[in-house]
């Protein structure tokens, strides 16, 4: 079965922090660099689920009513539609144990549609894992289209990395290694990166979320889109005081909070929160 969000169990071992860069840490390495420590605004808690391996009090049939509607869903309009490579490397994932962090198969498809309606021909992913984002993209784009794709973790890119080449679309691809906010930063120096960019995918590290936006901004070209993955983060946004949640998403549940308040009043572009996945806004900028 495709590794989802939409299911009660995770399909991984490691339950406190997947969505880090640096999984063996006990605190999400980019809070400890950065110090952030945004509070909650709806005053509301998190309660940490302690039991090992439950991914209980996620509200993922929010989004669908029920995980068989999904599974419709997967069966009728996705899977049929899937390209070999595509299937291949969601496999391939499925084996690895942090595949909760992949992008499903349905967001895979949406955004392929999704840069074909904006004709998207260059774009920037950041976060990538083993690649099906990135592969589903590369797919969409015309054949001199390009995407900038960073990640901390060659490893686990190296696992897509080959059904990419096999899928003949290497060529679009340019890999780079590192942490993100310094490559953005970097980036920003140069004029001809300013407005360039005609799409950029957001999957990486959420609590630097907000400073990547106020970079990125600069660097998408207006009417250009950005897209911002996990918004949703496992319905614990609007959780009962009293539901349990793994670690991981109670630490980063804060700021996912924070980005969606300033993606909601961010006079520079128009937004939409599409509840698909585990959440992805959308955000044009309009100026
Ligand atoms: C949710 S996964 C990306 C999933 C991917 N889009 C896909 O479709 O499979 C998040 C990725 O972000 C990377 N990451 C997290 N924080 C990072 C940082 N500060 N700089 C660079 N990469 C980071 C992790 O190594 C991980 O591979």
């Amino acid at each position: 079965m495709a590794p989802s969000i939409f299911s009660d169990e995770p399909q991984h071992g490691n339950t406190t922090k997947p969505y880090s860069h640096d999984p063996s840490a006990s605190t999400p390495a980019s809070s400890q660099q950065n110090g952030n420590t945004p509070h909650d605004q709806n005053g509301s808690s998190c309660v940490v689920d302690k039991k090992k391996g439950r991914h209980a009090g996620a509200g993922h049939k929010s989004i669908l009513q029920s995980d068989a509607l999904y599974q419709y869903v997967l069966e009728t309009s996705v899977y049929p539609r899937e390209n070999p490579y595509q299937r291949e490397l969601r496999e391939i994932t499925e084996k690895h144990p942090w595949n909760l962090m992949t992008t499903p198969p349905d967001e895979g498809q949406f955004l392929m549609l999704l840069m074909k309606l904006i004709n998207a021909k260059n774009t920037m992913e950041l976060g990538v894992y083993t690649g099906y984002s990135l592969l589903s993209t590369a797919l969409a784009l015309p054949d001199d289209g390009k995407i900038i794709a960073m990640d901390i973790n060659r490893e686990n890119y190296e696992l897509g990395a080959p059904v990419i080449e096999k899928a003949g679309l290497s060529h679009k691809v340019d890999f780079r290694e590192g942490l993100i906010l310094p490559q953005l930063d970097e980036m920003l120096l140069e004029e001809r990166n300013l407005g360039f960019f005609d799409f950029i995918f957001v999957d990486a590290d959420k609590d630097n979320y907000v400073k990547y936006h106020e970079r990125l901004i600069k660097l998408v070209k207006v009417g250009g889109v950005i897209g911002y993955d996990n918004t949703l983060w496992n319905g614990s946004l609007v959780a009962p005081e009293d539901a349990p949640y793994p670690k991981y998403i109670c630490h980063y549940r804060p700021f996912v909070l924070e980005l969606n308040r300033v993606l909601a009043g961010d006079k520079r572009i128009e937004i939409s929160q599409v509840p698909i996945g585990d959440g992805l806004t959308l955000c044009r900028r309009i100026k």
